[in-house]
């Protein structure tokens, strides 16, 4: 496709980690005004610096945006090694490729970088202590990025995230509802959902704030259990004819539904920075209603 001149093509962003809910979003929002070359594990393994500085040298992005990583939380906790080789050293591998090129990073991290004891929204200067191993080399590969960037990288951390491409507790919860005659579900872990197209949305428009850098959170708006996550996701598809009967849906604690990795109670992120910057977020049951409302992917 020939470029044309002027609006189109002010930017030019690789994507790391393109076939992720993330990057999926991404790659189906394309702005007209962005040349992107997009890069699935297929493609690109961030493990190996060579091929990421390669890729870098050789697209020459004003952007990279590092949607890549490691997100079995649960494996995570006997997959150590493989978590950190991602997630920390990949996202450094990002970092001296960007540094190298002088494209401006953006990495994506999350909001399991917390141990969930606070009852207030977290703010981005709080101080990280994951519960687990995914969130450790999530912590892990931000503080590679600061220290190879300092704070002219952007890292946006985020929560919950669905979308209809990928696995995500959105599509596990429906098939449930399909499957079952009674549901459980947990209720005291409070957060926050996150539809990825509103990340993705958000992070076409950082492009345009240069000075948007350091640590910032991106949710959704509202707060939710898994427990009220569950009810809406129910409510919702059967308003949009995408399910035909509901189930009892019942709410136990977390200590009813042992897993592998600790999870944080509460992770609520403070966004009133990104807000300003990029403009709000919707709350997250209307972004939840609007993705059920999408065709479902084929
Ligand atoms: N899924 C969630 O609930 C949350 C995700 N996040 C963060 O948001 C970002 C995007 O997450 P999602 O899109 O949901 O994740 P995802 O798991 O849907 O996608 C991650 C992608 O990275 C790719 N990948 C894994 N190892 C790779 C490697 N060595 N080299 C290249 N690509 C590799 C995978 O193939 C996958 O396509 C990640 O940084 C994640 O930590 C933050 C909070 C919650």
């Amino acid at each position: 496709m020939t470029p044309m001149a002027g609006e189109a093509d002010r930017y030019r962003v690789l994507l790391l980690g393109a076939q992720g809910q993330v990057g999926w979003e991404l790659q189906r929002s394309q702005p007209p005004s962005v040349m992107l070359r997009a890069l699935g594990r297929q493609d690109l393994d961030i493990r190996d610096v060579g091929k990421v500085r390669a890729a870098v040298e050789s697209f020459r992005p004003d952007c990279l945006i590092n949607a890549a990583a490691y997100t079995a939380v649960d494996r995570a906790e006997s997959e150590a090694d493989m978590a950190y080789a991602i997630n920390r050293d990949g996202a450094a591998h990002c970092a001296l490729a960007a540094q190298a090129c002088g494209a401006r990073l953006i990495h994506l991290s999350t909001d399991f970088v917390f141990d969930g004891a606070q009852s207030t929204p977290y703010q981005p200067g709080a101080a990280a202590a994951p519960l687990g191993v995914y969130g450790a080399s999530k912590a892990a590969g931000e503080q590679q990025v600061r220290e190879i960037l300092g704070d002219a990288a952007l890292i946006l951390r985020t929560a919950w995230v669905y979308s209809a491409h990928g696995s995500n507790f959105v599509k596990t919860v429906l098939r449930l509802l399909a499957e079952r005659d009674v549901l459980r579900v947990v209720g005291d872990q409070i957060g926050t959902p996150t539809w990825a197209a509103g990340i993705a949305g958000a992070l076409w428009r950082a492009l345009d704030h240069p000075d948007f850098t350091g640590i910032q959170h991106w949710t959704d708006a509202g707060v939710a259990s898994w427990y009220d996550f569950s009810v809406a996701i129910q409510e919702e598809a059967v308003a949009a004819g995408r399910l035909q009967r509901s189930i009892p849906i019942e709410m136990i604690p977390t200590s009813g539904y042992p897993t592998p990795a600790r999870r944080p109670a509460y992770t609520v992120l403070d966004k009133s920075t990104s807000y300003a910057t990029l403009g709000p977020a919707p709350h997250w049951r209307a972004a939840l209603r609007q993705m059920l409302a999408e065709p479902k992917e084929a």
